[in-house]
């Protein structure tokens, strides 16, 4: 895969203009007349990467399918600046917005540079001839994923984390303004999982595109970033940047459950510690605790904190629940 510090090369679309918001407004949207969300309001910032988060069901993919014009709402509009896509032309709105569902299947047999290559499909002209930046643009899409030697593989013989790529490689291929990425790095180990996320923000950046990511892993989301939506149950629980929607009380609003988030000064990262909820003989961090006979040689309890204040502290934020002392280049991030 290509090194992020090379420039991307602009192959037709890398001088466009900064795109516009991507505006849900009073979205009503849902499957066989059910809303999952209701009301949801939410601008996604033109030129931005935007990370979609919250707990499996709450409605990350339905709010990202009613962006891509994959569902049909029951109330409300999604606009692009201060356009209603809805009345958009379907090739204009190929042209523009690429979206990547969570689990696309690929046609039987098709090989690696016939799938990508679907991503121009958009930008052929009136008789669909195929044109030198039509090539252009698929070729820096294979370069860009890693997949230039896969050119001639069939997608079905691929390992899932190669595939994801395939599809990241379509999508890119699209060149669109406006991306919507439904759990882009799902089945990437965890290189590959940063290739891909620092190959979409330099694109974001040199471009000006605006991306828009379901992503599961939090740390990794409060890294690449600008902006974080939560959500919960069909609404937007908070928004804001990884300082504002990182931090205890969120995360055990949004995934009902106990959380710890630690701030690494080094590198600005964010890491969510999930704790256990309270069980009688378990702790919080660690497990249970061993209810046989101690060991002959017990670690000593920690003993308190000699200052009162960090006492009361520690009481207000619920206490620590045992946990150990935090290592010293960590700080933990408050609401
Ligand atoms: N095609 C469908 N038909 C009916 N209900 C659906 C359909 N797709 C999703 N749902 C329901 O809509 C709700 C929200 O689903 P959605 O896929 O948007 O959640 P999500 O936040 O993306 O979850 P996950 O993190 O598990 O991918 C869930 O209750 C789900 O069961």
């Amino acid at each position: 895969m290509r090194s992020t510090n090379e420039p991307v090369s602009p192959s037709g679309a890398g001088e466009r203009a900064a795109s516009s918001d991507v505006v849900v407004r009073d979205l009503t949207v849902g499957y066989g007349g059910a809303p999952v969300l209701r009301d949801v309001t939410v601008t996604f910032p033109a030129g931005r990467v935007t990370a979609l988060v919250g707990a499996n069901g709450c409605g990350k993919s339905t709010l990202l399918k009613a962006c891509a014009r994959q569902l049909t709402p029951t109330a409300g509009t999604v606009m692009l600046g201060a356009e209603d896509v809805s009345a958009w032309h379907r090739t204009r709105f190929a042209r523009t917005v690429g979206f990547l569902p969570q689990d696309p299947v690929a046609p039987e047999g098709v090989s690696v540079q016939e799938l990508v290559s679907r991503g121009r499909h958009p930008h052929r002209g009136a008789f669909g001839r195929w044109r030198a930046q039509d090539d252009a643009a698929v070729a820096e899409a294979l370069e860009l994923t890693g997949l230039s030697a896969f050119t001639d593989r069939q997608v079905g013989d691929l390992s899932g984390g190669q595939r994801q790529r395939v599809w990241i490689a379509l999508a890119l291929a699209q060149q669109t303004d406006v991306l919507l990425l439904d759990e882009p790095t799902t089945y990437l180990d965890i290189a590959r999982q940063a290739d891909v996320l620092d190959i979409l923000c330099e694109l974001q950046r040199s471009r000006g595109i605006t991306l828009v990511m379901v992503l599961h892993e939090l740390s990794l989301a409060a890294r690449y970033a600008d902006l974080m939506v939560a959500m919960k149950d069909g609404a937007v629980a908070a928004r804001g940047s990884a300082a504002d929607v990182m931090t205890d009380a969120v995360l055990s609003d949004v995934f009902d459950m106990r959380a710890r988030v630690l701030h690494d000064p080094a590198t600005g990262a964010r890491v969510v510690i999930p704790l256990s909820a309270p069980r009688p003989g378990r702790d919080p961090l660690t497990g249970p605790r061993p209810t046989t006979t101690p060991s002959p040689d017990p670690v000593p309890p920690t003993p308190p904190p000699a200052d009162p204040a960090a006492h009361r502290g520690a009481a207000r934020s619920g206490g620590t629940g045992g946990l150990p002392a935090r290592p010293d280049d960590l700080d933990e991030v408050h609401p």
